[in-house]
């Protein structure tokens, strides 16, 4: 059974309490208890009175596994040689049960105790339930998604599930299966829960709102509740996480905290989120500053941030850098409790390897969620350096999965570098858009733009369309155009809120907040908004400046249309928007939606290879999986052909691949 640190810490200053009182003397020696374990009354502190629990350091031996033994012994640059996981976890296919092998992760009821409930109160009839309830009426539709078109490929796939009932995920998790009233796999998780509890590499393409994180967060949690004692080096303040799980935006990387932190409630199974991160080049100021500040900070109690709040415009990036710094701080404390599965944006993770916080050297599972959004120009280098050069287990001795609702070829050949004979899995067409969002394109000039954005406001507003909980997503292409159409919007009686790079954590998360609540019900954001974020009740999405990039476009009007729900999307096209015009016609006419006659006509004037959004081509396109094309290269500009081998198709229609071209890098931090 494993304690962390903090418990050890915690659990030896109790114990110096209770013999305290028994013997009325003082402890030999004092013990030093950190700040966040100050101040705990007795109630928070484990029941000692109960059965004794079962105390393991670091170094004891318990169930070592076969994956740990050899990467004992310090840290390092040398990867350790995990053997890997051949023979899967495998899924009953005969109703759950558990097998017997499931390891309590807990450390008894004393972490249990004290593990915030994100069911509310309200969740033991849930949790209880003894079967997942076919008949439950969750006002989730995930039927339209049950026909849709799936493609394997690879060596060996394992075969997909029907029900959650036949994969052996583990009781507990079971539990919060059902507290979360996910009633059926949608099809993404029937297919990519078994294949990685069957010890395989994935690269998963599922549309937008189709239940990707689960499919990744399951079987990660799974596989380390069912692991048996793991061994972890013990060095000075550096933690060893099992899981690691990136993903490009702060707010993402929140919402996969927040979801794994659900699903792996009462396992004993802990996740941490650490996001933020300064770039190097500011490193220096960052830490001169920090030297000068650090305990003005910590005495001035967060009062900065009100002054940072303050100066809302000109911003100061040193302040806004020492907030960051805090943020740091943060996540410091919160790993020192302990950490199985961390959530990271590049940025920050690149920092705290460098700290020698952090070291991936226990790494089984790494999870790139928006993969090829990590994997294009502006991540890549830190991905790499994460990957390979610091000292995560090589490919083939940890398990990696690539999910994303799109994936051009360049960058599944980018990505395939970090995988290990791998399924290829489509869900859906690469890089399609959801049949349930109603797509619109409107043309309309640049100086119209605002008058049009308001006649749709009013519109909606008037015939109440989408209810009174409707809520409106606007993107825009630069952080300063967020914040002028932002205040114009509310000037003009329409409350908006912004969330862009240049706004601080804690602005971003009040936006949010605000936004999700329905406070302000319309949120103008740049691209940083454009992928991941589950935001319930978006029911309008509107493209006041459309983005360069197709794959972008597919992932901002992904924002509504979740989860079985419908929404709507509205572009505002202009001559400058030319390069879209294809792709984006092709797009439309994929997802049966009504295009233009004047988009088509601009569409045809753009020549094949003309632009840099190269997804299209002159033939249909039947593989997807870039490794059945043959050979890259020859085709980047034209997508004929197409079958391939090695694969299974369900009722797969032809389809064009993927195509990479940058997308704005501008509007992410
Ligand atoms: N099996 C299920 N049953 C019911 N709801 C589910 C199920 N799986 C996921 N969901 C819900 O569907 C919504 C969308 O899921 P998620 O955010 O994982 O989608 P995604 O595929 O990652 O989307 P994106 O491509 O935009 O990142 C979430 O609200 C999630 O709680």
């Amino acid at each position: 059974m494993r304690t962390s640190w903090a418990d050890s810490v915690a659990n030896s200053a109790y114990e110096t309490v209770v013999s305290d009182n028994n013997s009325l003397r003082r402890p030999t020696r004092s013990t030093y208890v950190p700040p966040h374990l100050r101040n705990r009354s007795a109630a928070d502190t484990p029941n000692l009175s109960g059965p004794a629990p079962e105390r393991t350091s670091f170094n004891g031996n318990a169930g070592v596994s076969q994956l740990s033994r050899s990467s004992m012994g310090g840290g390092g640059g040398t990867k350790p040689e995990l053997g890997r996981q051949s023979q899967g976890y495998g899924y009953t296919g005969s109703g759950r049960g558990g097998g017997g092998c499931w390891n309590n992760r807990s450390g008894g009821w004393d972490r249990r105790e004290r593990e915030v409930n994100p069911f509310g109160d309200n969740d033991e009839a849930d949790a209880r339930g003894q079967a997942f309830n076919e008949q439950e009426n969750l006002g989730i539709n995930f039927d339209p998604y049950q026909d849709i078109p799936v493609e394997t490929s690879g060596e060996n796939v394992p075969p997909p599930v029907n029900t959650f009932a036949e994969i052996d995920l583990g009781e507990l998790l079971d539990q919060n299966i059902r507290r979360c009233k996910y009633v059926k796999p949608t099809p993404v998780q029937r297919h990519a829960i078994p294949i990685v509890l069957g010890g395989r590499d994935l690269m998963a393409c599922a549309q937008t709102g189709s239940g990707k994180t689960a499919a990744f967060c399951f079987p990660i949690i799974s596989g380390i509740m069912r692991e048996q004692y793991v061994q972890r080096p013990r060095i000075a303040r550096t933690v060893y996480p099992l899981a690691l799980i990136l993903s490009p935006t702060r707010e993402l990387s929140c919402q996969i905290h927040d979801e794994a932190k659900k699903f792996s409630y009462q396992t004993g199974v802990k996740v941490v989120v650490a996001y933020g991160g300064a770039p190097i080049n500011q490193q220096v100021v960052v830490d001169l500053f920090r030297n000068m500040l650090y305990f003005a900070f910590i005495y001035a109690n967060y009062s900065i941030i009100l002054i940072e709040l303050e100066c809302k415009r000109e911003r100061c990036l040193v302040l806004h850098k020492l907030l960051d710094i805090f943020s740091l701080e943060d996540v410091l404390r919160e790993l020192e409790r302990g950490v199985d599965i961390l959530v990271a944006t590049p940025g920050r993770l690149v920092d705290l390897l460098e700290r020698a916080r952090v070291s991936l050297q226990m790494i089984r599972y790494l999870a790139l969620d928006e993969a090829d959004r990590m994997l294009d120009m502006g991540f890549e280098p830190q991905i790499r350096k994460i990957v390979e050069q610091m000292d995560m287990p090589n490919r083939g001795m940890r398990q990696t999965m690539l999910f994303s609702a799109t994936f051009p070829r360049e960058i599944q050949r980018l990505a395939s570098d970090f995988l290990s004979n791998y399924i290829f899995l489509a869900v859906g067409r690469v890089g399609s858009s959801t049949d349930l969002i109603v797509q619109r394109v409107e043309f309309v000039q640049e100086s119209d733009k605002r008058s049009h954005l308001m006649d749709l406001l009013h519109a909606q507003r008037e015939n109440g369309a989408h209810g009174k909980q409707a809520l409106t997503l606007v993107f825009v292409e630069t952080k300063k155009g967020a914040d002028s159409l932002e205040h114009w919007l509310c000037i003009n009686g329409f409350p908006a809120t912004t969330i862009h790079g240049d706004r601080t954590q804690q602005e971003r998360e009040l936006a949010l907040r605000s936004f999700k609540s329905g406070r302000t019900p319309i949120l103008v954001a740049t691209d940083v908004a454009a992928r991941g974020l589950d935001i319930p009740h978006v029911a309008h999405v509107v493209n006041f400046d459309l983005p360069n990039d197709i794959d972008d476009y597919v992932h901002r009007i992904g924002r509504t249309g979740r989860a079985g729900k419908t929404g709507l999307a509205t572009a505002f096209f202009n001559e400058g928007n030319l390069s879209l015009a294809r792709p984006l016609t092709e797009l439309m006419q994929e997802a049966s939606q009504e295009v233009p006659a004047w988009l088509t006509r601009y569409a045809s004037r753009v020549p094949y290879g003309g632009n840099k959004n190269r997804r299209y081509g002159g033939g249909r396109f039947g593989g997807r999986d870039f490794r059945r094309e043959g050979s890259l290269g020859r085709n980047l500009d034209h997508y004929g052909g197409g079958g391939g081998n090695g694969g299974t198709a369900y009722g797969l229609p032809g389809n064009y691949g993927g195509g990479y071209a940058s997308g704005v890098m501008s509007a992410w931090d």
